[in-house]
């Protein structure tokens, strides 16, 4: 039995739901602050670290206990693209930009395509080829005065490759940050489902394919 597999039962016997989240960006964009933000509920406003974080806690989503793996990334060079397995690792994306920084928007840009090409390119299961959970985040909305990314572009970016949209600020928002994580998290919830339905769908097609080539026999 596959190490997913026994994960899936423990999960199921727990009740537990288990959500791993990725969050890429660009440097300094706040993917550290918006994370600890939504775990903690605390904003601290430096932090030294050069490295990819991890972290998981249980959190309530609609009432229901969900167990968040959420893992912070730190592109060493500006411009770097995460590994393929951290993209295989995760169960939904959330790609972050600061509308006070236009090339980390660029950036986000870079990443969605590349993300896509590799999901695309990984699986040719039907599953893999369905919508899978992106989140779009502008954060520092607190900065206006330094805006270089209007609230539009992102929304109509976002709404282009059929992600979830949500301009926050770490700094200043509790509610809105935890809503974001929230979103993603009910986006994954009903990845699953449809990836459950459409395996069920293909097993009960291949039954009655054989059925047919039977009858023709
Ligand atoms: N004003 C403001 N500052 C923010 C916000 N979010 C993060 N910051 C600041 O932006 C800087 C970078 O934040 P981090 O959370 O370390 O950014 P990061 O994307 O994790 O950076 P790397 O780990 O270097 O990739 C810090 O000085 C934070 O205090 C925000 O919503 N508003």
């Amino acid at each position: 039995m596959s190490a997913s597999t026994i994960r899936a039962i423990r999960r199921k016997k727990s009740g537990l739901s288990e959500v791993k989240l990725v969050v890429l960006g660009a440097t300094g964009v706040g993917k550290t602050a918006l994370t600890v933000r939504f775990l903690t509920k605390r904003f601290i406003g430096e932090y030294d670290h050069q490295t990819e974080n991890r972290y998981k806690n249980e959190m309530m989503v609609d009432g229901e206990p969900v167990i968040f793996e959420v893992l912070d990334t730190c592109p060493k060079v500006e411009g770097a693209f995460p590994k393929e397995e951290t993209l295989h690792w995760a169960d939904g994306f959330m790609l972050v930009y600061s509308i006070t920084d236009r090339s980390s928007f660029n950036y986000v840009k870079e990443l969605r395509q590349r993300l896509r090409h590799s999901i695309a390119t990984s699986s040719s299961t039907s599953t893999h080829q369905m919508p899978y959970p992106v989140l779009i985040v502008a954060n520092k909305s607190d900065l206006i005065h330094l805006r270089q990314v209007g609230t539009e572009e992102g929304e109509i970016f976002a709404k282009e490759n059929d992600d979830g949209f949500a301009e926050v600020s770490a700094s200043d928002h509790v509610t809105q940050v935890s809503e974001a994580f929230d979103a993603l998290c009910r986006e994954v919830h009903a990845f699953r489902r449809r990836s459950k339905q459409s395996l069920l769908d293909r097993m009960l097609g291949n039954k009655g394919g054989i059925k047919n080539d039977t009858n023709k026999k």
